[in-house]
C-alpha cells in the first residue's frame, strides 16, 4: 500500500448559476480518502454533501458547474475530464434505491449489464457472477431473486441489490450518500453492518455521507465536518467525538439521542445553514454560535492544526485572534 491518498480533494468549488445568483454550494473543500478507509462527511441538509460526492463522480448538473480545485484518484486529476477512464474505481450508493434501480429491468439484468460494461461478462458466467454479487451483499435465495423485479424487493432488499449493483464494477472507492437515510431504523443498522463488512473484506474505500452523528460513530474511522460549503473540522473519529474542537460539531454531538439527557428535549441547533453567494468573508456559523465574538463576524477562518493530523477552522483555535476563549 503506498502512502498517496486513494482520493484527494483539493480546494473543490462548485458553483451553481441561477437566474437569481450564484451558489457556492461547495466552497473550497479539502479532504482524502485513504485506501480501505471509511470516511464521513458530515453537516446538516444543504451544507454541501451531495454536491461533493456529485463531484466526485462527475455527475454535477446544470447548473452546476466544478469552478475550482482539483479530485485526485490515485494521482490522477479526474476534474480534467478524467472520469470515464475510472467509472468502474469509484461506484455511488444513493439515499432511494427506488431511483437507482430501473422497474422495467430484474434485477438481475441490471447487474449483469454492469458486469457487461465494467468486467466484459455475459451469459451464463454473468448471471452466474449476479448471483453470486446478491449472496455477498446477503439477499438470501439469490438464484431465484436474481430474477425479480425492483418493486418485489423491500426497502433494505432493494438497497442490498443497489449495493451489489455498485460492487458489480469492482470498484476501489464506494461513494455511500444517506445511504440508509429512507430505511427503518433495524434495516439501517444492518445495512452498515453489511457495508463494514464488504469493507473489510474487500478493503473497499468508503466515503460516506450523512447528518447523523450516531451513524458517523459507528460507521467511520475519520470524520470531515462540513458547514455551508466549507469543511469546518476534519479528525479521526474517537478523537472528535472525545473533543470535538468547532462549536458545530459540538451542537452535532448534542443533538444525538442519548448523548443528553433524555428528559429533556433533543436539542437542535437553531436557525438554518446559510445558502453561500460569494467567497466567504465571515465565519457562516457565527450567527448560531454560542461562541462567536466580535472577529468572527469579519474574518473567515482559515484551519488551525490541533492534536494529531485534526484541524478546525474556528477563531478560538487561532491564538493570533482568539480573546481568551478556548485553545489547543
Ligand atoms: N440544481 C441545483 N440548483 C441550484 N442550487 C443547487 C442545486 N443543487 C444543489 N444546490 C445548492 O447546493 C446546496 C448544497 O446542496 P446539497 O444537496 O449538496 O446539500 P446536502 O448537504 O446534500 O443536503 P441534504 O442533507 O439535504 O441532502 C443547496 O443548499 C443548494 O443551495
Ligand atoms: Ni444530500
Amino acid at each position: 500500500m503506498s502512502d498517496e491518498p486513494l482520493l484527494s480533494v483539493r480546494d473543490l468549488e462548485v458553483v451553481f448559476h441561477t437566474e437569481r445568483e450564484q451558489i457556492h454550494a461547495v466552497d473550497g473543500v479539502n479532504f482524502e480518502i485513504r485506501e480501505g478507509q471509511t470516511v464521513g462527511l458530515v453537516g446538516e441538509s444543504g451544507s454541501g454533501k451531495s454536491v461533493t460526492a456529485r463531484s466526485i463522480l462527475g455527475l454535477v448538473d446544470e447548473p452546476g458547474r466544478i469552478e475550482g480545485g482539483e479530485i485526485l484518484y490515485r494521482g490522477e486529476d479526474l476534474t480534467e475530464d478524467n472520469w470515464a477512464d475510472h467509472r468502474g474505481d469509484i461506484a455511488i450508493v444513493f439515499q432511494d434505491p427506488t431511483n437507482s434501480l430501473n422497474p422495467v429491468y430484474t434485477i438481475g439484468n441490471q447487474i449483469e449489464e454492469a458486469l457487461r460494461i465494467h468486467q466484459d461478462l455475459r451469459g451464463r458466467a454473468a448471471t452466474d457472477r449476479a448471483i453470486e454479487l446478491l449472496e455477498d451483499v446477503g439477499i438470501p435465495d439469490a438464484p431465484r431473486r436474481v430474477d425479480e423485479y425492483p418493486h418485489q424487493l423491500s426497502g433494505g432488499m432493494a438497497q442490498r441489490a443497489v449495493i451489489a449493483m455498485a460492487l458489480a464494477c469492482d470498484p476501489d472507492l464506494l461513494v455511500c450518500d444517506e445511504p440508509t437515510t429512507a430505511l427503518d431504523v433495524t434495516i439501517q443498522a444492518q445495512i452498515l453492518d453489511l457495508l463494514a463488512e464488504l469493507q473489510a473484506e474487500q478493503d473497499l474505500a468508503i466515503l460516506f455521507i450523512t447528518h447523523d452523528m450516531g451513524v458517523i460513530e459507528d460507521a467511520t474511522d475519520w470524520v470531515n465536518v462540513i458547514y455551508a460549503g466549507e469543511v469546518v473540522e476534519r479528525a479521526p473519529t474517537e478523537a472528535l467525538f472525545d473533543h470535538p474542537a468547532h462549536p458545530y460539531t459540538r451542537a452535532l454531538l448534542e443533538s444525538i439521542p442519548g448523548r443528553t439527557d433524555p428528559d429533556e428535549r433533543l436539542p437542535t441547533i437553531e436557525g438554518e445553514v446559510p445558502t453561500p453567494t460569494g467567497p466567504a468573508t465571515d465565519c457562516r456559523f457565527a450567527p448560531r454560535c454560542p461562541e462567536a465574538f466580535e472577529d468572527c463576524r469579519s474574518v473567515a477562518p482559515e484551519h488551525v492544526s490541533l492534536d494529531g493530523d485534526r484541524s478546525a477552522a474556528c477563531l478560538l483555535h487561532d491564538p493570533a485572534r482568539s480573546d481568551g476563549g478556548e485553545r489547543q
